[in-house]
């Protein structure tokens, strides 16, 4: 139970789906089934299973996957036995057809995300994700972008839509812990429904702003077990599970079998390590998501310039995913300038 909340704190485990960004979408349905019959026998409470960029992700502009995401979904409700399924749906990539099939598999959740400005787009979704009986869920990508009074209003849409829960998403591991605790009691204030919080760990903060959303009453939190995630990964799921019993607040969910999992099954399947790097500390710094880096890199090299110099601008210009075209205009501008300043 939350100290500030009367609601029991959820967590759901993404390394099946953030992870599959640093997997390049290419999971196996064997790895699907190991991971999630695992971490259902562990007592994890949700496991989401999508594309890493939503339900409908798997195309050539997204990374196409390896084995399509609705055998994906069913492999995993079939290994669970008393886990949730979960999935991902960014609206304009994913369409309700897609809901209803992953719906039609057995999955329980949805998580419908825009970016922290554009909850609007999310109505369809989430009505859609209600009438199927489904848990419909808000996630406000990017929410290091917005104020807090933005992120309210924006939060209020979606519990209006229907929404049980909104998720502050820290999509770049941006957000500091003090302003966790600004956004997070302000919707607690604002709102009835419950509050999540999606951390990524760019900035090393991952666990302490998780600690810190629990702290003013956020009751739905995710991890990724050792790691798994877009850039430096999430809130490492085993790590926090350890943190929050050192606090005296327990999930049910056995830390043991937890560790084993990632020291045994995820570790082995991630193809370099899960570690702030220059590149995913880039990302933090400059709040930028993590889709970004490769072509920051690239335009970088073209242009002679270096990379973080490109991604501290766009991080200025408060670009949004689906702006990667803006990179090379970025690139040149700077370096013309640069020219001239010589
Ligand atoms: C592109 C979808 C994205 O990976 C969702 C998410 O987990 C985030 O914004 O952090
Ligand atoms: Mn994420």
């Amino acid at each position: 139970m939350n100290r500030k909340s009367e609601r029991p704190i959820k967590i759901t485990e993404v390394c099946l789906r953030d992870g599959s960004h640093v997997m390049q979408h290419q999971f196996t349905e064997d790895q699907v089934r190991r991971v999630a019959r695992e971490l259902d026998d562990a007592g994890m409470h949700y496991i989401e299973v999508s594309h890493g960029d939503g339900l409908g992700g798997s195309t050539l502009q997204y990374g196409k996957s390896f084995v399509d995401e609705m055998k994906l979904i069913e492999a995993a409700v079939d290994e669970c036995k008393q886990a949730t399924v979960a999935v991902l749906l960014l609206p304009g990539i994913g369409t309700v057809h897609e809901l209803k099939q992953a719906h039609t598999l057995g999955a329980g959740l949805v998580r419908v995300a825009t970016h922290v400005t554009e909850a609007d787009v999310s109505a369809q979704h989430i009505s859609m994700a209600c009438e199927l009986g489904m848990e419909a869920i808000g996630f406000l990508m990017m929410a290091h972008m917005a104020s807090t009074e933005k992120l309210v209003e924006q939060a209020k849409l979606m519990e209006s839509y229907g929404a049980q829960a909104v998720y502050v998403t820290d999509s770049a591991g941006a957000i500091l812990p003090h302003e966790v605790h600004e956004k997070i009691s302000a919707l607690k204030e604002s709102l009835s429904i419950e509050i999540g919080f999606h951390a990524h760990n760019n900035l090393s903060l991952a666990v302490a702003n998780t600690i810190a959303a629990l702290e003013e009453g956020a009751t739905r939190i995710d991890g990724s077990v050792r790691c798994l995630g877009a850039g430096a990964g999430n809130a490492q799921t085993e790590v926090l599970l350890s943190v929050l019993d050192r606090m005296g607040i327990n999930l049910g969910i056995d830390i043991y079998k937890m560790m084993d999992i990632a020291e045994h099954t995820v570790g082995p399947l991630i193809p370099r390590p899960q570690e702030i790097n220059k590149g995913s500390l880039i990302l933090g710094y400059a709040g930028v998501y993590s889709s970004f880096l490769l072509h920051a890199e690239r335009a970088g090299q073209r242009f002679g310039l270096d990379s973080r110099d490109i991604l501290l601008e766009l991080g200025k210009m408060k670009v949004v995913g689906g702006q990667e075209d803006m990179i090379l205009d970025v690139a040149a501008q700077l370096a013309k300038a640069r020219k001239l300043e010589v």
